[in-house]
C-alpha cells in the first residue's frame, strides 16, 4: 500500500479517553504505543479525530436513546433508573461517568476515518479503538454504547453505492446486521461463534436479511477451536464469492481480536497470521477500506494483532522481538510479536463447514 495513502486516526487525547474505559484498561495505549515502537507511524498520515456531534450520532441512534444516554453519563448516575434498563444501560453496559464523551469520541474517530475514504484522501483508514458492533438504534448492548460501525458505513454510503461489511470478531455483528438488514446497498458478512447461550445468540446461517435486503445479510456460524488454516480457508471461499457477486465499491472490516488463541473468551484458536491472510484477501481487491477493532481481551495479543495488521497494510515486515517501550513488560514471558496457537481441539467438522459454504453459495445466487 502506498504509505501516504493510509490514514491512521490518533491523538493522545483520544487514546486517553479510550483508555479510561475500565473494562479495557490501557488497551488503546498498548495498541498505539506498539505501532509507534515498531516505527510504523512515519508510513502513515496521522490525523486527529473529531468528536461526533449529536446530529452525527442521530444518523443512526434515536433521540430518545441519545438524550437518556447523555443524561445518565453526565449525572454518572447508576443506571438502575427504570428507563435505563429499556435502553440497555447497566449490567453489560455500565454507565461510567463520561461514557457518553467516550462513545462520541470513538464515533467521531470512525467518522474521521470514513470521511478520509469518502473524500478520496486515502485508500485505507484505521481506527483500532472503533468497531463497537452490538449497539442498536435505541439500545446499548454487549459493552457497545454507540454503533460507530453503522455510522462509518452510512458515511461511506454518501459516496459509494455498495458497501461490504465484514465482521471478524468472535461475536456476531448483530447491531450492524440489524441496521442494514432491509437494504441491498450494504452486505453484512459475519464470521463468528454460534453456540447455544453464547452472546448475542443471533447469526445463524438462516439469517439472510429481510424484504429488499433478503440475501444481503450473510452469516458464517462456527464452533469452538477453529484454527488459522480452516478459518482462512472458509473466509477465502466466502469472501471471493461475495466480492464477485456483490461487487462492493468500499469495504469495512471489524477485526475484533477475541478470536485469538489465549483470549479469555477461550473460544477460537486463531493467530494474527491467520487474520492477516484474511486481510490480505480484502486488500487485494484494492477498494477503499476502513479497518476497525472491536473485542479483544488479552490486551497484549490484541496489540500484537492490530500492529501486525497495520504493518501488513503498509507492506512492512516486523521483527519478532517486541521493541522496548512503556508496555514492554506486558509482552512476557517471550517478548515476541507472534501468538502461539493453543492445543485445544477444533470442534468444527469439515463436512459441516462444507455444508455452510454450500448454503451460502446457494443464497448468493439470489443476490440480484
Ligand atoms: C464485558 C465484555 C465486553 C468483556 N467480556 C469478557 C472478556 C474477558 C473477560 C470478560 C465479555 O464477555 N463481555 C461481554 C459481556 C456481555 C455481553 C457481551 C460481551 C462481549 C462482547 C464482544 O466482545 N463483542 O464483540
Ligand atoms: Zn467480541
Amino acid at each position: 500500500m502506498a504509505s501516504s495513502r493510509v490514514l491512521y486516526v490518533h491523538s493522545d487525547d483520544y487514546v486517553r479517553t479510550c483508555d479510561s474505559m475500565a473494562r479495557l484498561p490501557h488497551r488503546a495505549s498498548m495498541v498505539h504505543l506498539l505501532i509507534k515502537a515498531y516505527g510504523l507511524l512515519k508510513f502513515m498520515r496521522v490525523i486527529a479525530p473529531r468528536m461526533a456531534s449529536h446530529d452525527d450520532l442521530a444518523a443512526f441512534h434515536s433521540d430518545a436513546y441519545l438524550s437518556h444516554f447523555e443524561l445518565v453519563s453526565r449525572e454518572g448516575e447508576d443506571a438502575d433508573l427504570p428507563e435505563s434498563q429499556q435502553y440497555g444501560l447497566g449490567y453489560d453496559c455500565p454507565v461510567m461517568e463520561g461514557v457518553f464523551e467516550y462513545a462520541a469520541a470513538v464515533a467521531g474517530a470512525t467518522l474521521t476515518a470514513a470521511e478520509g475514504l469518502r473524500n478520496g484522501v486515502c485508500d485505507v483508514a484505521l481506527n483500532w479503538a472503533g468497531g463497537w458492533h452490538h449497539a442498536k438504534k435505541d439500545e446499548a448492548s454487549g459493552f457497545c454504547y454507540v454503533n460507530d460501525v453503522v455510522l462509518g458505513i452510512l458515511k461511506l454510503r454518501e459516496q459509494f453505492q455498495r458497501v461490504l461489511y465484514i465482521d471478524f470478531d468472535l461475536h456476531h455483528g448483530d447491531g450492524v446486521e440489524d441496521a442494514f438488514s432491509f437494504t441491498p446497498k450494504v452486505v453484512t458478512l459475519s464470521f463468528h461463534k454460534f453456540s447455544p447461550g453464547f452472546f448475542p445468540g443471533t447469526g445463524d446461517i438462516a439469517e439472510v436479511g429481510l424484504g429488499r435486503g433478503r440475501f444481503y445479510s450473510i452469516n458464517v456460524p462456527l464452533s469452538d477451536g477453529i484454527a488459522d488454516e480452516k478459518y482462512v480457508d472458509i473466509c477465502h471461499s466466502v469472501l471471493q464469492a461475495v466480492n464477485t457477486t456483490f461487487l462492493p465499491e468500499a469495504v469495512v472490516c471489524q477485526f475484533g481480536a477475541d478470536t485469538l488463541a489465549g483470549d479469555p473468551m477461550c473460544s477460537f484458536n486463531l493467530t494474527p497470521k491467520g487474520l492477516g491472510q484474511c486481510l490480505q484477501i480484502v486488500l487485494g481487491w484494492q477498494k477503499p477500506t476502513l479497518l476497525l477493532g472491536g473485542g479483544g481481551y488479552h490486551l497484549a495479543n490484541t496489540a500484537r494483532c492490530w500492529t501486525y495488521l497495520t504493518a501488513l497494510v503498509l507492506d512492512q515486515v516486523l521483527a519478532s522481538e517486541i521493541p522496548e517501550h512503556q508496555f514492554f513488560p506486558e509482552y512476557g514471558p517471550d517478548y515476541v510479536l507472534e501468538v502461539t496457537p493453543g492445543c485445544r481441539s477444533d470442534t468444527n467438522n469439515p463436512a459441516h463447514l462444507d455444508q455452510v459454504l454450500a448454503e451460502i453459495r446457494e443464497n448468493l445466487k439470489h443476490m440480484a
